[in-house]
């Protein structure tokens, strides 16, 4: 008893694409859901080849894919995440998508007529729905990644970050024989600016600030926020030299011009502690912060508003001070 009554109208309501073609790979049949997706009558591809019809279709791979579903008579799979579409139709939803094409999952079928003819049936399955919500799912990812990183108030790195790329950098370093600086630097007088413009203008000069000092850095820098004012930049493949010309032009960008606040203008100055790698061993990340903060204290010390390179004399008391 043939099944046609039954086979037919389903293939006609499905959900999904049925394609089919013979082993010279001519197009003998498409469902409506291709059709009407595809804008290609059924009437007018019957005898062409797949390739003439759906001219965008990856031609090398899927002759390849189709000669061994032929050659093994044993199906074959293609997820959207493999290959994002085999044949270009657009999807209709209204969501927006990085793609306007359907993402599909494709099976290929092996079939033989009574007669033993044999032909591949190319099964569409719309998995758009999948795709928009795995790229909602990466981005939201990235930006939880990105969070992770950065200080929300002034969006340089945060210290566990910073920290973490500081002890890297430090060992490729090493590994390299490559020199690395490290800027500690820490506004100046901070507590008495919050005192007097508040604590809403003495974030407003954080934020600020950040902004200055992003600007005069390399890309290959890591700028963290260390702690509430203090900030460190880690300056890959320098050496004291550049780092010190580095550490100038923060204090000039910071104390040349005031910030403006609710229209009042607040001037501000920074201490900066520089220190160039010299310890070895697993910590030496560590030993470098200690040299930078100890030039940085030394800088308080003589005055504010000045740069202080780390002197190697002073590493007994970094060591008595541990
Ligand atoms: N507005 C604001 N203030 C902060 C933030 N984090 C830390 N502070 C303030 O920064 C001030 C730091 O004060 P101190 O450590 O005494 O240092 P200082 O007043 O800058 O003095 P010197 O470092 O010696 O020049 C404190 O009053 C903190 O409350 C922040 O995110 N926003």
């Amino acid at each position: 008893m043939s099944e046609d009554w039954l086979t037919g109208p389903v293939l006609e309501q499905l959900n999904s694409g049925v394609l089919v073609v013979d082993e010279q790979l001519k197009l003998v049949y498409l469902n409506s859901f291709l059709q009407r997706h595809s804008s290609v009558q059924l009437s007018d591809a019957k005898g062409k080849s797949l390739f003439q019809v759906f001219t965008d279709v990856p031609e090398a791979w899927l002759r390849r894919k189709f000669a061994s579903v032929l050659e093994l008579q044993s199906p074959s799979f293609s997820s959207w995440e493999q290959r994002q579409y085999i044949i270009k139709l657009p999807h209709l939803r209204p969501v927006t998508s990085s793609s306007q094409y359907m993402a599909q999952n494709c099976t290929m079928l092996p079939l033989k007529d009574p007669e033993g003819r044999r032909y591949v049936c190319l099964l569409i399955e719309d998995a758009t729905d999948a795709f928009v919500y795995q790229q909602h799912l990466q981005t939201t990812l990235q930006k939880l990644e990105l969070s992770n990183r950065i200080d929300g108030l002034t969006q340089a790195l945060n210290r566990r970050y910073w920290e973490e790329q500081l002890k890297l950098e430090v060992q490729r370093a090493q590994r390299y024989q490559q020199p690395l600086s490290l800027l500690l630097f820490d506004l100046d007088k901070f507590k008495q600016l919050n005192d007097q413009y508040g604590h809403l203008g003495g974030d407003c000069v954080l934020i600020e600030l950040t902004a200055r000092v992003r600007v005069l850095l390399r890309d290959t820098d890591w700028f963290g926020r260390y702690g509430g004012e203090e900030f460190g930049i880690v300056l890959t493949n320098t050496a004291l030299a550049g780092a010190l010309e580095v550490a100038e032009r923060v204090c000039l960008a910071v104390n040349s011009t005031a910030v403006t606040f609710h229209e009042q203008s607040i001037a501000t100055s920074v201490s900066i502690g520089v220190a160039q790698l010299d310890a070895v061993g697993d910590r030496a990340h560590e030993v470098l912060i200690g040299q930078a903060d100890i030039a940085l204290y030394n800088a308080k010390r003589d005055g504010r508003n000045r740069v202080v390179v780390f002197s190697a004399g002073e590493t007994e008391f970094l060591l008595k001070a541990n």
